[in-house]
């Protein structure tokens, strides 16, 4: 059956490793102390404040221990939802103030409006929140990018190694798997769209191989008649 959808992640993917690590996450812990403290009473942060106690076990954390654990969260890189809703909202100003402005490799920029032009529809699948992946895409330095795209899943859909999290997401979209491409950096990730019935394609912008995948170095060699 031919491909008509392609789920696409971001990291590492449409953007640069660095730019998450570099710029993204640094401004983060710079601002998340201040962020966090200070809405703290406000229900969207209290929300995610809550739900970091319960992830950390540490039902009585003061605001500042929660900051704590954040900052730790941020360094091992770890992609807990309430850490990538908080770095969702606080990425929301600095792209709003002009700070930031979201990487997408020119030969993605060019794949993603290609194929929406030949009909295919356009997901994204990030353990970055979706308002941040919004972000990324909307305020990119190759313009706002969101029109392309119809869809978008973060980790409250679930994991991204876990075949069940991309069941669900072609459910949502409304394909059988063996209709949708997923594209990404992460052998895990792709074993595991795989084992829910996806097309898969690796992204190794360095070169290399994702072992069981076919694997490119660009989104420019990607030839969708060949999936
Ligand atoms: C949406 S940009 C921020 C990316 C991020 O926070 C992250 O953890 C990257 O995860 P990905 O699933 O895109 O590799
Ligand atoms: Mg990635």
């Amino acid at each position: 059956m031919p491909i008509k959808a392609i789920l696409t992640d971001i990291e590492g993917t449409t953007s640069a490793v660095s730019f998450v690590f570099d710029v993204l996450f640094p401004f983060a812990a710079r601002h998340l102390p201040e962020f966090v403290l200070t809405h703290a009473d406000e229900s969207a942060v209290a929300q995610q404040i809550d739900a970091v106690r319960a992830e950390s076990g540490e039902a009585g954390a003061s605001p500042e221990r929660v900051v704590e654990i954040l900052l730790g969260w941020i360094a091992e890189d770890r992609k807990a939802t309430p850490l990538k809703a908080l770095q969702g909202m606080v990425w929301e100003q600095g792209y709003r103030a002009g700070q930031l402005k979201g990487h997408v490799y020119p030969d993605a920029v060019e794949a993603l409006r290609r194929w929406k032009q030949e009909g295919y529809d356009l997901y994204v699948y990030s353990s970055g929140s979706i308002q941040a992946q919004k972000l990324i895409f909307g305020c990119s330095e190759a313009g706002d990018l969101t029109p392309l795209f119809s869809g978008y899943f973060d980790t409250t859909t679930g994991p991204k190694r876990e075949a069940a999290s991309y069941r669900q997401i072609a459910a949502a979209i409304g394909l059988p798997g063996e209709q949708i491409l997923f594209l990404s950096d992460v052998v895990q990730e792709l074993d595991a769209a795989l084992e829910a019935g996806m097309q898969t394609i690796g992204l190794a912008r360095e070169g290399g191989v994702l072992e069981g995948h076919e694997t490119v170095a660009s989104f420019a060699v990607i030839d969708l008649a060949r999936v």
